[in-house]
């Protein structure tokens, strides 16, 4: 797979690790950096890791920061990206298996090397699968990036809130 990958300077050799984990293992590796220590801004890796995925150039994408709380929030503005901070593997096993998640996001400062790996190998090896249930409510969260007319609309997931009350929805 081609994965794309990102990170800000508190983490930086931990993508660097990642990254060469990841190749160890056949995948090609997109770097866009930071690529030193040197202090820089979180918004702009998630962004960039984050476009790559949604044009098509890279099959999944891997941020990192701190806390990935700042990645994570830039990436998923990247209209098509759907980047999911997990600090466990069911997190990332759900993410990809009931949101299509194509980018993972953690936090170097939080989660234990060896976790990480774990963490990105479930998010690799787990297939999304599809219902009609979640393509509709994955196609709604997508269309929330170019959606204006949703902002302070407070209503906007009414339908699903109401198939759930229907018991429409089944249990996973
Ligand atoms: O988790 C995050 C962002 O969510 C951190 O990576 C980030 O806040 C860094 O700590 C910022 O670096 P600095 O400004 O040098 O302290």
């Amino acid at each position: 797979m081609k994965i794309s990958i990102g990170c800000d300077h508190i983490v930086t050799e931990i993508k660097d690790y990642i990254a060469s984990y990841l190749e160890k293992k056949g995948h090609e590796v997109i770097d866009h950096g930071t690529y030193d220590k040197q202090r820089t801004h979180y918004p702009i890796f998630g962004k960039r890791a984050g476009e790559k995925v949604a044009s098509g150039e890279a099959d999944l994408g891997v941020v990192l920061c701190g806390t990935g709380v700042g990645v994570t929030v830039s990436a998923n503005k990247v209209k098509g990206v759907r980047a999911a901070l997990v600090g466990d593997m069911e997190a990332a096993r759900y993410a990809k298996e009931n949101l299509n998640a194509n980018v993972i996001a953690v936090g170097g400062r939080i989660v234990g090397i060896g976790l990480i790996e774990n963490i990105i190998d479930v998010f690799l090896e787990t297939e999304y699968k599809p219902s009609k249930e979640k393509e509709e409510i994955i196609k709604k969260i997508d269309a929330l990036v170019t959606n204006e007319e949703q902002m302070n609309n407070d209503h906007y997931f009414d339908e699903f809130l109401e198939k759930w009350d229907r018991g429409e929805y089944p249990k996973q």
